[in-house]
């Protein structure tokens, strides 16, 4: 797995922006919208999510990561495949339930385009770790192979790279 530079780090975490108490009290929100504002700043991130190795397609978990594998892909000239919440898509799908750092949730992914493809998984913020987990275990179950993981943004404090530590390597640009 491949260092990112500590100057792209300070830059892409410059155009983050913290918003307390959202979506619930004692969250402190971290939120994109500046950095996916920011030309510049959305064309350096999208390229730096990139694999290390080659792919067949790009995973996004909705809906913060839609839409960073949708550039990615594109630049990548690879597929995609959304990684949704649940009742979103048509069958047949394979369906599972994991906790996030702010409540609980269902997610999905599509069953019939995932067998045998390598697959690089990418999401907005790793917090808990459950989302990411939840996917992945998804996406294989599905009959895809996880090769590796990325996000923009580690919330360190808690504990997601931890939880995750079986899982596929995980890249973040940013650990605040
Ligand atoms: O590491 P975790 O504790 O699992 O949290 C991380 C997840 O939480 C947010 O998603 P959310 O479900 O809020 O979806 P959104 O992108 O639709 O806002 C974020 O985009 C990650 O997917
Ligand atoms: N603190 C946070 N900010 C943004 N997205 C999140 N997903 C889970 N926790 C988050």
């Amino acid at each position: 797995m491949t260092q990112v530079d500590p100057s792209l780090s300070a830059r892409i975490g410059a155009l983050l922006r913290d918003v307390p108490d959202f979506p619930q009290p004692g969250i402190l929100f971290k939120d994109i919208a500046p950095l996916l504002a920011d030309a510049d700043g959305f064309a350096a991130t999208v390229t730096a999510l990139g694999p290390t190795e080659p792919v067949d397609l790009v995973a996004g978990i909705e809906a913060r990561g839609f839409v960073l594998a949708g550039a990615l892909a594109h630049e990548l000239g690879c597929g995609l495949v959304p990684v949704r919440k649940a009742g979103k898509l048509p069958p047949p799908t394979v369906r599972r339930s994991y906790d996030l750092e702010y409540g609980s949730a269902e997610i999905e992914v599509p069953v019939g385009v995932l067998e045998g493809k390598r697959v690089l998984v990418v999401d907005d913020v790793l917090a808990t770790g459950g989302t990411l987990r939840a996917s992945v275990e998804l996406l294989a179950e599905a009959g895809a192979t996880v090769v590796e993981l990325a996000v923009i943004l580690e919330i360190a404090a808690l504990g997601g790279r931890a939880a995750l530590a079986d899982l596929p390597p995980l890249r973040a640009l940013v650990t605040a």
